[in-house]
């Protein structure tokens, strides 16, 4: 008999009252609060934390969580014009980062935990939207598998991973290649030139047509993050400016994660949204 479960918890860290979901399977542990769909923790074992959660993050009067993972939809960043056809002022990545899901479904087996929530459109500012948004969240001991799902519309979306890092000094992220487009440049297009990503500055890139597994490496440890159905990949680290620009985060709080987003951000389609991020622990490193 397995000790997997998925238990009701009423809040997470310094957030209190958050409705939150605990999941176990085997050793590993999630948290995931029903705020957002927002995941809030992940621990492939008892003492490895792989997901960064600002300890300034707040979430009462319609503020996103800092850290986790916030799910940014149906636009990502500031609204495209072909979300905000009447140029109204839109919230940053969507709306469903301050809404309540739905628990629609909940299964514990002896291999695999899973929770599914899912989210109701209310009137967007667009036509041609599509109708829901769902998210289903699957632990098994190897790894921790996040996918989205929704009918058909327009609609960008990206699980905007912060995964927290001994220091941010020390992290590569690889392999890289191709071209990008960088948002601290006016969203200039260049081409990656190594392999690898180190942060010593603000980054904040979006890379286009990433490979499907990326890996984060630091001192000690690597996390690989494997993704499908996206089109492109974000990287982003505030660095000192604008972290200390950021209410939620602490000055020096840039040091402690870097964030690697799996995104689909094509306007030019109207297909269903089937995106995933799937993120494993590869563990200490020789
Ligand atoms: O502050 P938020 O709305 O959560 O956005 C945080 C960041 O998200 C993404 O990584 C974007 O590429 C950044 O431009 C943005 O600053």
């Amino acid at each position: 008999m397995s000790n997997n479960s998925i238990t009701e918890q009423s809040g997470f860290a310094h957030l209190t009252d958050l409705p939150c979901y605990v999941l176990q399977c085997g050793q590993a542990t999630a948290v995931i609060s029903s705020y957002g769909a927002h995941l809030l923790s992940y621990k492939p074992e008892a003492e490895v934390e792989l997901i960064y959660l600002s300890p300034e993050a707040v979430w009462q009067n319609n503020t996103p969580i800092r850290g986790g993972v916030p799910v940014c939809w149906p636009w990502f960043g500031p609204a495209a014009a072909e979300f905000n056809p009447k140029a109204q002022k839109l919230p940053n990545h969507g709306v469903v980062r301050t809404e309540f899901w739905q628990v629609i479904q909940q299964s514990v087996t002896e291999t695999e935990v899973r929770i599914e929530f899912r989210i109701a459109t209310k009137e967007l500012p667009y036509t041609n939207a599509p109708s829901y948004l769902s998210l289903t969240l699957q632990l098994t001991e190897a790894a921790l598998i996040l996918t989205l799902n929704s009918d058909q519309g327009l609609q960008q979306a990206a699980l905007h991973s912060y995964f927290t890092v001994d220091s941010v000094h020390q992290v590569s992220v690889s392999t890289l290649a191709g071209a990008y487009l960088d948002k601290v440049k006016a969203g200039e297009r260049f081409d990656q030139q190594h392999p690898e990503l180190k942060f010593t500055a603000e980054v904040d890139r979006v890379y286009l047509d990433t490979a499907d597994e990326l890996t984060l490496e630091q001192a000690k440890n690597a996390v690989q993050i494997a993704q499908q159905g996206h089109d492109a990949s974000v990287l982003w680290n505030p660095w000192i400016e604008k972290a200390a620009a950021l209410k939620d985060l602490p000055d020096d709080g840039y040091l402690d994660f870097v964030c690697v987003e799996t995104a689909r951000l094509s306007l030019t389609t109207s297909a269903p949204l089937h995106l995933v991020q799937q993120i494993r622990y590869l563990g200490q490193l020789e």
